[in-house]
């Protein structure tokens, strides 16, 4: 039988046959990317992203799941003066027919991941999150009944929550930043039984992610010429650059790649600032300058990733030179106001990510980088947290143990291994 897919490295274009492998076999620097053997885009009779299953690295779908939505809105259309402006909303809003109930386009990438790592030999994903990952990746463990291990700094434990009881998480809350919430999973990870959930390697969390821009472009007909998008890693960009190269190769939905328009929030801008240089890598005295101090004065947490692929082969350099991409810098005030402005024309909270990326293109209408009537994507990567409020009681999940920023040791290891053994 023919494979649905096979695996390739970006770098040296050749196959690489493990396909659970995260990094190529032979050395390259390069993230790899599923190849699908239908290049058509063959809808499902399945809801939410796995309508998408053709085009997911999965043989089955985790069902009931939800998906991304996208639709017109009259009024921030004339807002902005832009007449072809369409919304991606990946978030919770019944009246937008929207579903995630874990309030972010980070459940995407999670249904997919859960599902491969299921069908290729239950192992248990160690996901290191700022919170949303982490949030997304626990709610679909509470409602699918699959183990996960979450490692996020204290500060984001809050951010920790689920709409049903979650039996199966096992949280480690370090006292630290992100980054050092990425060295303890990566320490997790070597747990017989545990396998590291692999970030933008993932090949099912980036084509999960890349389900916006398909069920934009299946539902607007065409691939729109700019999309607008807050990044922290930049995965979910890569994976909007990814999509748009398929419906490409389909044939039926336009021959040009959308352009990038990509927005972090001031004062930590890396990518903007090694991009504006065209540095495919970043000079942290340059572009992250202070950081730990630079984190503390964002809107939006979720966009401070200090180590993103960027340079790496496939990664975000590329496709923002593939589509001829712009960065955008936002400030906290700017945030705001597009925060204000998605409440009040669509009804919706926006994760403050979101607003950062509304408020980039708010610059970009402004400014005449994109024009009046140009087909223009606006992700808004997550929201709608007050109406999950108000529709569901939400469990908080208490961290199963705290370690400090330095923790990697046997001890953390040797609970985790206690807990896996459960799961057999
Ligand atoms: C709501 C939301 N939007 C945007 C982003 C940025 O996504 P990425 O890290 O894939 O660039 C995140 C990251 O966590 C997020 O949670």
């Amino acid at each position: 039988m023919i494979p649905k897919y096979r695996i390739r490295c970006i770098s040296g274009g050749e196959i690489v046959p493990d396909i659970t492998s995260l990094s190529c076999p032979a050395g390259h620097d390069s993230l790899l990317r599923t190849e699908y053997t239908s290049r058509r885009l063959q809808l499902s009779y399945h809801s939410g992203i796995f309508r998408y299953l053709c085009w997911l690295p999965v043989t089955a779908p985790l069902l009931p799941s939800g998906g991304p939505v996208t639709f017109t809105s009259d009024e921030l259309s004339r807002e902005l003066g832009l007449s072809r402006l369409a919304i991606s909303f990946s978030g919770y809003s019944p009246e937008h027919h929207a579903s995630l109930t874990t309030g972010s386009f980070k459940e995407l990438e999670a249904l997919a991941t859960l599902q491969r790592l299921w069908e290729l030999g239950k192992k248990i994903p160690v996901i290191a999150s700022a919170g949303n990952t982490g949030r997304a990746f626990a709610g679909l463990s509470a409602q699918y009944g699959k183990p996960v291990v979450v490692v996020v700094p204290s500060s984001a434990v809050s951010r920790l929550w689920t709409t049903t009881p979650a039996q199966d998480v096992f949280l480690v809350a370090v006292d630290g930043d992100y980054t050092d919430a990425i060295a303890v999973s990566t320490a997790l990870a070597t747990v017989p039984g545990c396998v590291p959930e692999g970030g933008a390697r993932n090949v099912a969390r980036r084509d999960g992610m890349g389900t916006t821009v398909l069920d934009a472009a299946v539902t607007l007909g065409r691939i729109p010429d700019h999309y607008f998008q807050a990044v922290g890693s930049g995965t979910g960009a890569i994976a909007a650059w990814e999509a748009a190269l398929r419906l490409i190769g389909d044939g039926r939905y336009g021959t040009k790649l959308p352009r990038l328009h990509l927005a972090q929030n001031k004062p930590f801008t890396p990518i903007v600032l090694a991009w504006q240089q065209r540095r495919r890598t970043f000079k942290p005295e340059l572009d992250m300058p202070d950081a730990p101090n630079a984190i503390k004065e964002v809107m939006s947490p979720v966009l401070t990733n200090r180590s993103p692929p960027y340079g790496i082969g496939g990664g975000l350099f590329d496709a923002l030179q593939a589509t001829e991409g712009q960065m955008y810098a936002v400030s906290n005030d700017e945030g705001k106001k597009g925060m204000a402005l998605i409440r009040d024309t669509l009804g919706i909270d926006p994760d403050p990510a979101a607003a950062v990326a509304t408020a980039a293109l708010v610059q970009a209408a402004a400014a005449g980088t994109v024009g009046p009537d140009d087909s223009i994507l606006l992700n808004i990567t997550g929201g709608g947290y007050e109406r999950i409020r108000e529709d569901y009681t939400l469990y908080p999940i208490e961290p199963s143990v705290t370690v400090n920023q330095h923790e990697t040791g046997d001890t953390l290891k040797a609970e985790l291994s206690r807990w896996v053994a459960h799961y057999g």
